[in-house]
């Protein structure tokens, strides 16, 4: 089954991969700590704006995982103390869902060593929920937040268990942990 890009958040742990049929020439580039979605050279050339972002960062030992530009006004929120739930619901009701052929909706995930936190802005809703249980979301198909089994307990793990999921057209994945720091890993289709 293709569900696109997808996040696995739950307290201590998370997880993002993007699976593409339109852009496979693609990995995850980490810059000091934030995770940054990035052409690979031999990309062909395009103007969509959805494929090159953050797609991990930290606020204040928390992680946020998303598919889009919408990860850095969620982090941004949350340095200004916001609540997870609040700066989840802002910046995806504010961005909303990506103006492409297939009204693709943009995920989000905030981490925290105790708590997690998932969202989805969705062209028909916007649905922002507090999770105690590894849950995944996708853009296609796993587009309502579910419980997913998902055995990582390290950023290694997390990463490696994504790319590896029996979901189609894996290209990338990176892992997040978070106890009294956030750790973070890749692994890229490529390598
Ligand atoms: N975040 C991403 O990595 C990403 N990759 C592709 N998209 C969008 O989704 C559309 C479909 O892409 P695909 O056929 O690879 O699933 C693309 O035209 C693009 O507008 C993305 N946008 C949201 O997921």
């Amino acid at each position: 089954m293709y569900v696109g890009r997808f996040i696995v958040v739950g307290p201590g742990v998370g997880a993002y991969r993007v699976s593409s049929r339109s852009f496979p020439n693609r990995r995850i580039v980490d810059r000091e700590g934030t995770l940054t979605v990035a052409p690979t050279p031999d990309a062909p050339e395009t103007d969509n704006p959805y494929v090159s972002y953050n797609c991990v960062r930290e606020s204040e030992g928390r992680a946020v995982l998303g598919n889009g530009s919408h990860v850095d006004p969620v982090t941004e929120k949350l340095d200004m103390g916001y609540p997870a739930r609040d700066a989840l619901a802002t910046a995806l009701l504010s961005l909303d869902y990506e103006k492409d052929d297939y009204d693709t909706p943009r995920i989000a995930g905030v981490v925290a060593a105790e708590t997690a936190t998932v969202g989805i802005v969705r062209r028909d809703a916007l649905v922002v929920e507090d999770v105690s249980e590894p849950t995944l979301v996708a853009t296609y198909e796993e587009d309502d937040p579910r419980a997913f089994e998902f055995a990582a307990t390290d950023a290694d793990a997390a990463a490696r268990e994504a790319y590896d999921l029996d979901f189609e057209h894996a290209v990338c994945a990176a892992g997040v942990a978070v106890d009294d720091a956030v750790r973070t890993a890749v692994v890229n289709g490529a390598d």
